[in-house]
């Protein structure tokens, strides 16, 4: 088998991908359509900022802006997130963090409450594949269990997903609604979420605003991941570090010092190559950090971030990292194992994970 086909054949688990950034081109060209009839947007424009290929970090924030303005009422919010959850299922990923910014729009009634309630609606709407989402322990109250459906053959064929979620504060928020993010990731353990992101514009937003809302996480044992170092900023690295976070994203301009530090913790690094390409964070692929992590055994995930806004999926993440760096089959399917030690769920789900990738090597392995 060709390696890219069998980089999607492989089980995959995929720690970092933003919800609002993995909608497909084609909703939200929908979407914009219907916003576009009603005088809300000019559609032409909008497709245009679509469709576009390469994308600056700049750029990618005000892009957000607009999908938020495409994505914010609760129908859409649960359509997304069930569209999103199959197009994962879709590239073999047995395991999906999905995170996502609780969101308040006072003119849709929409609170964080009841944006996350949406999330979780557009979870139990998933048909294409089951979706494990309830902690063990919990009530059975979202506990899902979608009716087999038959593939093209007619034979009953189902997937597994396990899903969890994180719950993001943006850098634009308050101290308040930081606070606010992580009393609702409390409430909503029982509903699958497993922990706390920090992102948005890493130019926006002073760390200060931040540190109450992620101590109070730690104190509460949400495990926490952190944007960490999308621009040259070793005070914020530094200050990052000091609060000891369960993992941090991007890692890509990190100095040597810091580099000590996180190598000495085994922090595992969520490592999003498209994504760092695609936003100029680095000269040439060949630069990136993920030669010298993965040369020095350091513990990390390849993940997507934003695989709408990017063009990518996990299976060619992967494929992208065999292909640049030289990996066989064997190194790529030892990577994609390795990340079941990173994840947020509990050990239940990780042994389970462990029999996946068992059962995958003996099919998939020469
Ligand atoms: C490209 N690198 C990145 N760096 C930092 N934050 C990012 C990001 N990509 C996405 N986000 C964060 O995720 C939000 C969209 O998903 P949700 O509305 O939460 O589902 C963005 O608004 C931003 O805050
Ligand atoms: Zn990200």
């Amino acid at each position: 088998m060709e390696i890219r086909e069998w980089c999607h054949e492989i089980p995959k688990i995929e720690l970092h991908a933003h919800l609002n950034g993995s909608i497909r081109d084609s909703t939200l060209l929908e979407l914009a359509k219907v916003l576009g009839e009603k005088g809300v947007i000019v559609f032409e424009d909008v497709a245009h900022v679509i469709t576009k290929n390469g994308r600056s970090l700049p750029e990618c924030f005000k892009l957000f802006d607009l999908y938020h303005i495409l994505t914010t009422d609760h129908g859409t919010v649960s359509r997304i997130t069930k569209e999103v959850v199959e197009d994962f299922a879709a590239e073999n990923v047995v395991y999906l963090e999905l995170r996502t910014t609780p969101k308040k729009n006072e003119a849709k009634g929409m609170t964080k409450q009841s944006y996350m309630k949406a999330v979780i609606d557009g979870l139990r709407a998933v048909d294409t594949v089951d979706v494990a989402l309830a902690n063990s322990d919990s009530s059975t109250d979202y506990c899902l269990e979608p009716l087999p459906i038959n593939d093209t053959q007619g034979r009953i064929r189902r997937n597994k997903i396990y899903i969890r979620l994180l719950l993001s504060i943006d850098r634009r928020e308050t101290t308040a609604s930081a606070m606010e993010t992580v009393d609702l990731a409390m409430e909503l353990k029982d509903a699958g979420v497993v922990g706390i992101d920090l992102s948005g514009n890493p130019v926006v937003g002073e760390w200060q605003t931040f540190i109450p809302a992620l101590k109070h996480a730690k104190q509460l044992g949400l495990p926490l991941t952190l944007h960490c170092a999308e621009i040259p900023n070793q005070k914020e690295v530094q200050a990052m570090l000091d609060i000891h976070p369960e993992r941090i994203g991007h890692a890509c301009f990190i100095e040597e010092e810091e580099w000590r530090r996180i190598k000495s913790a085994k922090i595992p690094v969520e490592i999003c190559l498209t994504s760092n390409v695609r936003t100029e964070r680095l000269h040439s692929i060949d630069d990136h950090h993920f030669v010298d992590l993965y040369n020095s055994k350091h513990p990390l995930a390849l993940c997507t971030d934003d695989c709408g806004l990017f063009s990518t999926t996990l299976s060619n993440e992967y494929y992208l990292a065999a292909s640049t760096f030289g990996l066989d089959k064997g190194q790529i399917f030892q990577l994609a194992r390795s990340a079941i030690e990173f994840v947020f769920a509990d050990n239940e789900v990780k042994e389970a994970l462990r029999n996946i990738f068992e059962a995958a090597e003996r099919k998939l392995m020469p």
